[in-house]
């Protein structure tokens, strides 16, 4: 039984065709990585999986729920088990660390966010947003305000957050694409270790191939709205990936640079 399912998949913001009947399984445990040049539709993707945007056509299923046609308390429910990891961290900057990963567990319990509101969470809440905090390494940094942080420090603490929610399944979306190259391979290292640890099915966009051949058990290519890639970790060729990024990839149909993709940033990310 597949933990994602997509069939036919259709989107349009206005007259922009962005998903073009896309289709893509992704079993469960799976490492999966998707790249695509800028403006090919993975964002777009990710949000219709997590129930934020609606698709004009299509089906998405996790763990075996319908989320296209899903609603009101059934959507929370899903989006409860999937737990999103951003490029932008998406944490409330003025709020402590702590504060922030007890977020996580919003919606765990009637009350919504006053029940997690430090000093009204439950001492169980408590405890398991320290113990997350001190599986990313930065229990020490509980009681400063995020905006204190380093990026890395920052998605480490949006890692706690994600794990507040005991998930089974991880989105991330360009989870290092904030963060210098170091920083980035820490963080995937710190994602992949607790995604290995709670048996989770990962779906990750990234930019760096090199990334992506490290870290997933399956390449997606996704190009001008479709997936037109996939492969497993030792199929991905340099030259099968790089099409990704030649040609029309964009679905408004602009079309890059040379600047914005060279062949130098598909075939290799220079780690500090
Ligand atoms: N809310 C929106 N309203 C209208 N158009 C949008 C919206 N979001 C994205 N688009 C357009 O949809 C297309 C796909 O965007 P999307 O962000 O999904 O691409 P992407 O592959 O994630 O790009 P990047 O790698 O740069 O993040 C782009 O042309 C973008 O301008």
């Amino acid at each position: 039984m597949s933990s994602i399912t997509i069939r036919n998949l259709n989107k349009y913001y206005g007259s922009l065709h962005v998903l073009r009947d896309l289709e893509l399984s992704i079993e469960s445990g799976e490492g999966v990585v998707l790249l695509g040049a800028n403006g090919c539709g993975k964002s777009t993707l990710m949000k219709c999986l997590n129930g934020l945007e609606k698709p004009k056509s299509g089906t998405i299923s996790i763990d075996q729920q319908d989320v296209t046609g899903a609603r009101g308390k059934r959507l929370r429910n899903i989006r409860r088990g999937a737990g999103v990891v951003f490029q932008q961290f998406n944490l409330v900057d003025n709020l402590t660390v702590f504060q922030n990963v007890l977020y996580g567990a919003m919606g765990q319990r009637p009350g919504g966010l006053l029940t997690v509101w430090h000093s009204l969470a439950p001492k169980e809440f408590r405890e398991k947003a320290m113990h997350c905090l001190d599986r990313v390494h930065m229990a020490e940094k509980a009681s400063h305000r995020c905006r204190e942080l380093s990026g890395g420090q920052q998605q480490r603490i949006a890692i706690a957050r994600m794990l507040m929610q005991s998930p089974k399944i991880i989105l991330a979306d360009e989870p290092v694409a904030s963060l210098d190259p170091k920083a980035g391979i820490e963080v995937m290292d710190l994602l992949w270790e607790v995604v290995r640890e709670h048996k989770m099915t990962v779906f990750c966009t990234l930019h760096q191939l090199d990334l992506a051949k490290s870290y997933a058990d399956r390449i997606v290519g996704m190009k001008a709205g479709r997936i037109v890639l996939d492969s497993n970790q030792d199929s991905a060729d340099k030259e099968s990936l790089a099409t990704i990024y030649q040609g029309e990839t964009r679905v408004d149909g602009t079309s890059m640079s040379d600047q914005e993709y060279s062949p130098a940033d598909v075939s290799t990310t220079e780690v500090a």
